[in-house]
């Protein structure tokens, strides 16, 4: 359902702007939520964890470093789908890219928190 191109036009390509209209998450497009997690009587009961824990991943994340794709040999951008590990969830194989702590002050903050 989260592939139906007649809901998300080319499912398969990275675009969060296609959430987007003028700025902000445009109703008339279905939010993943309503789907990702099931729905009804079985729906997932770790929908709030996972959620919850996503959000303060990537927002740590994003606070603290500056993330640098890694171009391949011949200059190009890093393709991700170009190998993707296929499972229950379908990851790509490897991103490569550089983290650097976006100041000194994050720097600190990461060295004290490992
Ligand atoms: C991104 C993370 C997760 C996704 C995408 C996800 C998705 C799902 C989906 C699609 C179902 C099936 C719903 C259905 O049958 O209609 C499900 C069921 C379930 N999930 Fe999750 N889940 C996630 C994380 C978690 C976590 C963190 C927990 C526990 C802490 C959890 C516990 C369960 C349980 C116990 C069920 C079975 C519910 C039932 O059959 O009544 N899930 N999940």
């Amino acid at each position: 359902m989260l592939h139906d191109p007649k809901e998300y036009p080319e499912p398969t390509c990275f675009r969060p702007e296609r959430y987007l209209k003028d700025g902000k998450l445009n109703p008339a497009v279905r939010s993943p939520n309503t789907l990702a997690f099931g729905f009804g009587r079985r729906i997932c009961p770790g929908r709030y964890l996972s959620s919850g824990s996503l959000f303060m991943t990537i927002a740590s994340i994003l606070h603290t470093f500056d993330i640098h794709e890694i171009p391949d040999d011949n200059g190009k951008a890093f393709d991700p789908f170009s190998s993707v590990v296929t499972g229950l969830i379908s990851t790509p194989d490897h991103i490569p890219c550089k983290l650097i702590p976006r100041s000194d002050v994050k720097k600190h903050l990461i060295d004290n928190s490992i």
